[in-house]
């Protein structure tokens, strides 16, 4: 056997099991990346939108950071939905000096279009995580946000993310006509994909900054990463589970849709 590749989520739970630490989980391991995480909060969510949420107390957070650290081995980490100041100052402080790359994925506004925190989380976002940060992804609401440029565009926006102190930055505007923009000191460069019209983009955000951290994980170069991962999530939507939910379907990187062939013969061990 060979010690996998292993990913660290910071984030919250999404109880429709799309988004969220749950899709996380399922994007590391669907590149054959092994998932540890620390959770942030916990959402009541569905395919239609996020009905209530509740927050896990700082010193627990960083409980459960100081536990997983202190154990298994991280290649990479993801910081997702973080709440609020508080917990945004404590992980940066924790993450610092960690020495494996972060990917910073600064959840703000759903593909479904709720708002997941206040306004008052992109100070904090920025004087907090850039600094921890080797590229920060977010969407073309959440990147607005950040930056106070209200009508900017993917490729004005993750300039001035850069300019903000991020090394890198990939905003994603996900839909069937969108397109990803990413760039760091040296580069400006669009990123492409196929667009696709299925409805299952629930997950694409959190699927997308997760198969990065992954990717890295592997050890390929950032922006062959975001590339590989922008194409995966792109077919994640291709592939999502689109009979499941009334809203914005999952996303799916494990080929759920397709039929189980259950196999008496050859899945257990006899006795
Ligand atoms: N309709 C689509 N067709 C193809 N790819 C898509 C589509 N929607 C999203 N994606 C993929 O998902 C990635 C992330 O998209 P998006 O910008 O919608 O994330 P997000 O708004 O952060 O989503 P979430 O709320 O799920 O976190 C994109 O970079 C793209 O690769
Ligand atoms: C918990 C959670 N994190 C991230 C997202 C991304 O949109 C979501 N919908 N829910």
């Amino acid at each position: 056997m060979t010690t996998p590749k292993v990913g660290l989520t910071i984030g919250s739970s999404d109880s429709s099991g799309a988004a969220g630490i749950q899709g996380d989980i399922k994007a590391m391991a669907s590149i054959g990346c092994y998932a540890q995480t620390v959770l942030v909060g916990v959402t009541a969510q569905n395919t239609t939108g996020v009905v209530a949420r509740h927050t896990v107390p700082v010193e627990f957070v960083l409980t459960q950071l100081d536990t997983v650290l202190d154990d298994i081995e991280v290649d990479a980490v993801k910081v997702g939905m973080t709440w609020s100041r508080e917990h945004i100052e404590a992980i940066g402080d924790r993450l610092a000096n960690l020495g494996v790359p972060v990917v910073v994925d600064p959840v703000m506004v759903t593909a479904a279009g709720a708002s997941l925190a206040g306004a008052d989380i992109g100070a904090a976002v920025l004087k907090h995580l850039f600094p921890v940060a080797t590229v920060v992804t977010p969407n073309v609401d959440e990147a607005r946000l950040l930056t106070g440029i209200a009508d900017g565009t993917p490729q004005q926006l993750a300039e001035r993310l850069v300019q903000l102190g991020a090394p890198a930055a990939v905003v994603t505007c996900g839909g069937p006509d969108g397109g990803e923009w990413f760039a760091d000191h040296g580069t400006s460069v669009a990123v492409s994909r196929p667009g696709h019209r299925s409805g299952a983009e629930h997950g694409a955000g959190c699927a997308h900054s997760a198969l990065i951290v992954g990717l890295l994980a592997h050890g390929l170069p950032l922006l062959a990463a975001v590339q590989e991962a922008t194409t995966r999530a792109a077919a994640g939507v291709r592939d999502g589970l689109v009979s499941l939910g009334r809203g914005v379907h999952p996303v799916d990187f494990l080929k759920l849709g397709e039929p189980f062939l259950f196999d008496a013969s050859t899945t257990t061990e006899k006795p």
